[in-house]
């Protein structure tokens, strides 16, 4: 198993607990990694074979677009469900990152890992 990634992916979303950020839409940026299957898709070189990273980051942004969550591991949580039910990936790591949430810092946020890497005991 291999690994399909996207980074700085940027999406401007409703997110935060204080009440001024649920009025306002702020820019969080996404990484990922995505556990795939790229031997297939390099011996067919059809992207019909690949998990397309066009694919997951069109229907990604969409969806970060319409949420209006507070916490950003809320946030890390539904992105992580929807690609797993969507578009079958047995296992992820994502980290969602809030720049200049807090003063001082030039970004804050989370990293999850979820599912299961095929053929881990
Ligand atoms: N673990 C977290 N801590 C905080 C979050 C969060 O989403 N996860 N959010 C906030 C505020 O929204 C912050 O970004 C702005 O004050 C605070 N702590």
């Amino acid at each position: 198993m291999d690994i399909v990634f996207i980074n700085e992916l940027r999406i401007d979303t409703v997110i935060g607990v204080r009440d001024w950020e649920r009025r306002v839409r702020q820019t969080l940026v996404l990484d990922l990694e995505l556990a795939a299957d790229t031997a297939t898709a390099a011996e067919s070189d059809d992207v019909g074979d690949a998990l397309d990273y066009d694919a997951v980051t069109r229907q990604l942004t969409e969806h970060v677009r319409d949420m209006e969550h507070a916490l950003v591991e809320t946030l890390a949580e539904d992105v992580a469900m929807m690609l797993r039910d969507e578009f079958g990936i047995p296992w992820l790591r994502l980290r969602v990152t809030k720049p200049g949430a807090v003063p001082g810092a030039r970004a804050v946020g989370v990293v999850i890992e979820r599912g299961q890497w095929p053929g881990a005991a």
